[in-house]
């Protein structure tokens, strides 16, 4: 009898793209962010992908003194696999956005395939008043806002971690970003298997609907054959119905508050945890079964 096929739910915790008055859920502190991840991790997420903030107005934070405290702390908590951030937020350089992960040299790192228009102008329409004065400027300024990742980044980034051992969640948030990450393994600059996380929903990359998420399918069948693994996040309201469609397509998920902040229409997620418990229903609702951290860690090759 075959075995049930393992999916992989990674978590989101904070990120950077969600600001403080937008929910009094999104973790900002240290003890925030490692009570989120490990309360993830506990209810089935097998990767923690994060990012750090200022506690004081929740900024941005990539500093390695700002993910130190929580990394200890999760390390200590849980045997989940640390992805750290290398987009960090737009605003920042490429020498800044790889720090955390060169310093503490986690076992996966986010590595963005380009660069991009990244739009966050739109939320301007749901959210009015704000906490904090960052916070708007950080929406208004994003119709101007370039996530830039060339190729030298991008090569500066895969030699940083591989000489550590990193490997990497390439995020691909639209077609292009493939073929970009099949001509870094045609020059034989990355490792299999490829963790691909497909994004879908960014304004400036490619969207949320099924014929969007078929398409990055079947282009990353055809460009890396059985040397990837697939996953697939969808920003906002469509979190669970990408994740859904992926998990029926032999795909893996992420969740978190990083990438969505709900739990249901209208209704704020009371945490990371609540999503991973809604994304794991749906798995074992298909006959699947989630994979643990460890078994994570051999699909993905990883160093432990
Ligand atoms: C859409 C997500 N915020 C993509 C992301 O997680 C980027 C990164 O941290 O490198
Ligand atoms: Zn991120």
């Amino acid at each position: 009898m075959a075995s049930t096929r393992k999916v992989i739910i990674s978590c989101a915790v904070t990120g950077a793209i969600h600001t403080p008055s937008m929910s009094p859920y999104l973790p900002i502190t240290a003890e925030q962010i490692a009570d989120d991840a490990v309360a993830a991790a506990e209810a089935g997420a097998a990767i923690l992908h994060l990012h750090a903030r200022n506690p004081a107005d929740g900024r941005p934070d990539q500093s390695p003194e700002a993910f130190r405290p929580f990394l200890s702390v999760i390390k200590q908590r849980t045997g989940a696999v640390v992805n750290i951030t290398t987009g960090g937020s737009p605003y920042m350089s490429v020498a800044d956005r790889v720090k955390p992960a060169a310093t503490f040299q986690p076992e996966v790192a986010s590595l963005n395939m380009g660069t991009m228009n990244f739009g966050l102008f739109h939320l301007l329409n749901k959210y009015k008043d704000f906490q904090h004065p960052w916070e708007r400027e950080h929406l208004e300024n994003s119709r101007e806002l370039v996530f830039r990742n060339t190729f030298k980044d991008i090569e500066f980034i895969l030699e940083t971690g591989y000489a550590n051992g990193t490997r990497f969640e390439f995020e691909c948030y639209d077609i292009g970003h493939l073929y970009t990450l099949r001509n870094f393994h045609d020059r034989g600059l990355v490792r299999g298997p490829l963790f691909i996380q497909s994004v879908f929903g960014i304004l400036g990359g490619i969207g949320v609907h099924q014929e969007d998420v078929l398409h990055m399918r079947r282009t990353a069948d055809r460009l890396f054959g059985d040397g990837y693994r697939w996953s697939v996040l969808g920003a906002g309201a469509a979190q669970m119905r990408v994740a859904a469609m992926a998990a029926a397509m032999g795909g893996n998920v992420r969740v978190g508050l990083e990438d969505s902040l709900w739990a249901g229409p209208g209704r704020l997620a009371a945490g990371s945890a609540e999503q991973v418990r809604t994304v794991r229903g749906i798995i074992e609702g298909l006959g699947l079964e989630v994979a643990t951290p460890d078994e994570a860690r051999e699909l993905l090759a990883l160093k432990g």
